[in-house]
């Protein structure tokens, strides 16, 4: 595949790699300006004539570039301002291939469907969050734990997410789901669900232990995407027998 890279920090640099290792091909990058890759620069998705875009970047470089017409499969990772992204993207793929995921990780597709049936089977255990990231990563909480708090919200009818409890001074509700974000050094990524009662505490847990597991999750989906018609993937409908 000839691969257009969108966004050349940690992760692209590890995708270029990993991508060429394999035998594909950087027709080019579209970077944010600070980075000097060491490839064509582009400014434009389609410019580079590759067969699929692979994104890890920010908001504020990609929003951008799907303002315009774009006719190159894309396979989207960067997180952050979730609704309007995947709001985008869905109106992108009624003429492109689009495959979006906050985790580009096999694992964290498979902790999600383990979380769809504990809380069906959990329904009276209090939930909390927790995700560890590095000391550079500029949001939170972490596009997974997002992905993982919406799986929530859809199965408790009238849960709500408490983000900050130090300005509140009563007990825990059931109701609530409590989010919890920590940064530091160079942790790759952990993301951790409790469920807790009297008595005992269940937990869903995932840990990914380098950033390689991200980078081929995203030239998986790419080598799948390509040949796919039209439309909006992810984790649930991508890798399914055709
Ligand atoms: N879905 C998944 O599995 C994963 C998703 N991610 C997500 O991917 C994204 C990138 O991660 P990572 O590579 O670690 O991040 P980096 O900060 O290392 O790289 C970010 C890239 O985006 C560009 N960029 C950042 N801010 C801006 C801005 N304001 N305007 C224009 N360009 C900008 C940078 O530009 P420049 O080249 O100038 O530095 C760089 O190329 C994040 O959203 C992260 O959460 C990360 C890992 C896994
Ligand atoms: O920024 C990161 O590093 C990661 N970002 C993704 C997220 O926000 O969930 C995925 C992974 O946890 C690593």
């Amino acid at each position: 595949m000839r691969i257009l890279l969108i966004g050349y920090g940690t992760m692209n640099r590890i995708t270029a790699r990993l991508a060429e290792e394999a035998g594909h091909e950087i027709a080019g990058i579209i970077a944010g300006g600070k980075s000097d890759p060491p490839y064509p620069a582009f400014d434009s998705i389609d410019a580079a004539g590759a067969d699929v875009a692979i994104d890890f970047s920010h908001p504020d470089l990609l929003l951008p570039l799907l303002a315009g017409e774009v006719k190159t499969p894309l396979v989207i990772a960067t997180t952050g301002r979730k609704e309007e992204l995947v709001a985008v993207l869905k109106e992108k793929s009624g003429s492109l291939p689009v495959f979006f995921s906050a985790n580009m990780s096999y694992g964290v597709h498979v902790m999600n469907t383990l979380l769809k049936k504990a809380l069906d089977m959990l329904e009276d255990f209090d939930l909390e969050m927790v995700e560890r990231h590095h000391n550079r990563k500029v949001d939170a909480p972490s596009g997974t734990l997002v992905k993982l708090l919406d799986t929530a919200l859809d199965h408790r009818e009238g849960s709500y997410p408490v983000y900050d409890r130090s300005n509140i001074h009563e007990k825990r509700k059931q109701e609530e789901i409590g989010v919890s974000a920590i940064r530091g050094g160079s942790i790759v990524g952990t993301h951790d669900v409790i469920f807790a009662k009297d008595d005992e505490v269940i937990e869903i847990s995932h840990q990914a232990q380098s950033k390689e597991i991200f980078a081929n999750g995203a030239l998986k989906a790419a080598t799948a995407l390509v040949d796919r018609p039209d439309g909006f993937y992810d984790y649930n409908n991508l890798f399914e027998e055709r």
